[in-house]
């Protein structure tokens, strides 16, 4: 079996795991994952949990219907999602954290930032963040429309390097497996194209959306975006106990470019730079010898106006070192330059952030 390395993952677990049959929360088809969880932080990894089942969870609260409307399946999840994050937190000595999101909020600028931020703290905090759509905000234009899509999004946003999509299939088969028994399971893809695309068949349980498709469509998002997504049975414990041993228990999808090229292309393609900063020797040193965040304190001048999330160029004396997104506005990063993080609330007036260019948003020229 090959081996497979990751840092930062991004686990997505469905309804099937977290409320069979729309029958309320349990833990039992959760424990091998939670155990990978754990085993996982204490190697040093680090994770974030994308779970769907708020609506399946919340079903038993309501008189059996036939069909559910939109309106029905909302007070669902509302009632869901606490039951949700309490079945969770059940699992774990460590703090979790939920949070819920639409697709209007990561279109909009200030909120992907916010909630970039937020990630970024929880994890920085040993917090385990637990994400999942705000189905009862989001109407259907907003909507993610299925949680697979939006764990290829949340890796994005999180800067993670691993999609891994637990299901209650073993993985991508040539046919679906619940039609056809001879079907045989992919242990490698390539490229997410048109042949791989027409494999996927719909759900296969009563509480699942999108099926297989959905699953493809984000392995497609996190392949161009430098992200390996591995399909995997989460009923299964020997699941778990392979990726603990380093080995790929269901289908790997390669990414299509390695994640820091695919950085690199994004940064220097899609995103003109607003400004410029120049660094010191000792910014210098830290960025291109340790792979640091530039803080404050190693940034000499400030030019351009941009507003925090723009791209700036990073520069010592007449080198180009890197390019990156910044935590602040030309004015706020002006006012900090050369500071102590001790000295940036005093200099502000708030609390400000640690670096002027986080070391996942940057990448060396
Ligand atoms: N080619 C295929 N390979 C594997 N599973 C498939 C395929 N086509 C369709 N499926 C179906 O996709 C289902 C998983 O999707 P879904 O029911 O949405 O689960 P989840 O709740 O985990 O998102 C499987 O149970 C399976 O029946
Ligand atoms: N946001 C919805 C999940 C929708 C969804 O994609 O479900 P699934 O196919 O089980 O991952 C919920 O929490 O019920």
């Amino acid at each position: 079996m090959p081996t497979f390395e990751w840092r930062r993952g991004v686990i997505k677990v469905g309804s099937a795991l977290i409320a069979p049959n729309g029958e309320g929360c349990r833990t039992e088809h959760l424990l091998a994952l939670a155990q990978f969880i754990n085993a996982s932080r204490r190697q040093g990894k680090e994770l974030l949990l994308v779970s769907s089942g708020a609506v399946a969870a919340g079903r038993n609260a309501f008189p059996p219907i036939g069909k559910v409307t939109l309106a029905e399946k909302q007070a669902m999840a509302a009632v869901g999602q606490t039951r949700m994050m309490a079945n969770w937190a059940r699992l774990f000595d460590f703090p979790t954290a939920q949070i819920l999101m639409t697709h209007g909020d990561i279109r909009d600028r200030d909120r992907y930032l916010n909630i970039k931020a937020t990630i970024r703290e929880l994890l920085s905090h040993g917090i385990l963040p637990i994400i999942n759509e705000n189905d009862s905000v989001a109407t259907e234009e907003l909507k993610f429309g299925d949680n697979d899509n939006l764990g290829a999004l949340v890796a994005l946003v999180a800067d993670a390097d691993t999609l891994f999509v637990c299901t209650d299939v073993d993985g991508l088969y040539d046919a679906d497996p619940r039609q056809n028994p001879g079907a045989k399971l992919l242990k490698r893809v390539e490229k997410v194209d048109q042949q791989i695309m027409q494999l996927a068949g719909g759900r296969g349980s009563a509480v699942g959306t999108g099926g297989m498709l959905t699953k493809l469509q984000a392995a497609q998002k996190a392949g161009a975006n430098g992200i390996q997504t591995l399909i995997l049975n989460g009923y299964k414990t020997e699941s778990f106990e392979s990726l603990a041993r380093g080995h790929v228990p269901g289908t790997l999808f390669e990414p299509g470019l390695s994640l820091s090229n695919a950085k690199k292309q994004w940064l220097r393609h899609s995103l003109k730079a607003k400004g410029k900063v120049t660094v010191d020797d000792g910014a210098r040193q830290a960025l291109l010898q340790r792979g640091a965040s530039l803080l404050p304190v190693g940034v000499k001048a400030v030019s351009g106006d941009f507003a925090a999330g723009d791209a700036i160029e990073i520069w010592h004396a007449s080198d180009l070192l890197a390019i990156g997104l910044s935590s602040y506005n030309a004015q706020d990063l002006n006012k900090v330059s050369g500071l102590k993080s001790t000295q940036i609330e005093a200099a502000l007036g708030y609390a400000g952030h640690e670096a002027a260019v986080h070391r996942d948003d940057l990448v060396l020229i």
